[in-house]
């Protein structure tokens, strides 16, 4: 197990509302450690209700959910909510306190000392590319929408919590603003590591973001869960398909790495070919083609050619293995 994350188990989750709303009927999901798992589907499929019973915003009326194996059902909701970060669209930060004092609450709920609370907080807003010098105290209607995005994610961060649960984080910046912040969370999770469970409508965020992706249908009904570039090559029934969109084809190749197709490189062709480096997808191949109308392209690593990718292969591409729900 990773250190900084925790797995979460949910096992036939279901929720009733009391006014008879059956919003998820059995639900079952397993995110590992350290993985990010998007819940995407229609609208009222039960997405944010799933999300918060697991840091029991709401409470189940069936089924377990499990982080590291301990059933939250069990702990006492304040300290379990402390120890989840939860990040949702339109931040929620306190209007009237400091950046400093927002991304500081839970730290201080937990009886930090306030030197301690303020380094970590400023030390946050730097990993979020905020300078502190200059935010740190500036008030939430100070900052752009894209800013205060950012607070919500340092905040939800600054205990350090095992877990990190968001709703439509990112909708409600502009698409550029959205794209420049997925891009760097992306990256922050590359660093912290977090199980996160993250919501959203739009299917380019799911492929951009998820390690593996759950589509739901009405009453949190799991039509497939599985990583970006399965669910594009082989959507498991046709209402996944419809919901993955008509180009599928083309967001595939943006998910695939040259590296799963390239093949050794023709050694008479090394010369003056154009190259992308190894660590580039089949979408970035093809764009490289496609501009110096060219068949093929040399994959380099540290400069050096280490493959080779042809349009045959960027079409032929391979199925990736199926993963069971
Ligand atoms: N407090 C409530 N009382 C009764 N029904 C509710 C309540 N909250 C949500 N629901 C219903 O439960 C179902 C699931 O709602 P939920 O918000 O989880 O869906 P969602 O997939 O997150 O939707 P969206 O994508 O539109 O945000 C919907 O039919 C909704 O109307």
């Amino acid at each position: 197990m990773d250190a900084t994350a925790a797995s979460i188990n949910l096992v036939d989750v279901g929720k009733v509302y009391p006014d008879g709303t059956v919003a998820v009927d059995g639900f079952s999901l397993e995110v590992r450690a350290g993985e990010l798992a998007v819940l995407i589907g229609a609208s009222g499929s039960g997405k944010s209700t799933i999300l918060r019973m697991i840091n029991r915003l709401i409470e189940p009326t069936r089924g377990t959910i499990t982080i590291d194996g301990r059933n939250v059902l069990e702990q006492d909701p304040v300290r379990l909510r402390r120890q989840i970060g939860y990040v949702i669209q339109n931040v929620g930060l306190f209007p009237h306190q400091t950046v400093r004092a927002n991304v500081g609450t839970v730290a201080r709920l937990l009886g930090w000392d306030r030197r301690r609370i303020s380094e970590r907080a400023d030390e946050l807003l730097e990993m979020v590319g905020l300078d502190p010098a200059r935010y740190a105290r500036r008030y939430p209607h100070e900052l752009s929408g894209g800013q205060r995005q950012r607070v919500g994610v340092a905040r939800a961060l600054a205990a350090d919590p095992l877990v990190l649960l968001m709703d439509e984080p990112f909708s409600a910046v502009d698409p550029i603003v959205r794209a420049r912040l997925q891009e760097e969370f992306l990256r922050l999770q590359a660093t912290v590591r977090k199980t996160i469970v993250l919501v959203t409508h739009d299917i380019d965020e799911a492929i951009r973001m998820g390690d593996r992706i759950a589509v739901l249908a009405d009453g949190g009904r799991l039509l497939q869960y599985a990583t970006p570039g399965e669910l594009l090559s082989r959507p498991a029934s046709t209402q996944v398909r419809d919901f993955v969109g008509a180009d599928r084809g083309i967001r595939r190749l943006a998910v695939t790495p040259v590296r799963d197709v390239m093949t050794a490189p023709d050694s008479a062709a090394v010369d003056g070919r154009p190259t992308v480096d190894v660590s580039a997808t089949l979408h970035d191949a093809l764009a490289v083609m496609l501009t110096e109308d060219t068949p093929a392209v040399l994959v380099t690593e540290d400069g050096n050619p280490v493959g080779q990718v042809t349009r045959a292969a960027v079409f032929e591409a391979p199925v990736p293995k199926t993963t069971p729900v």
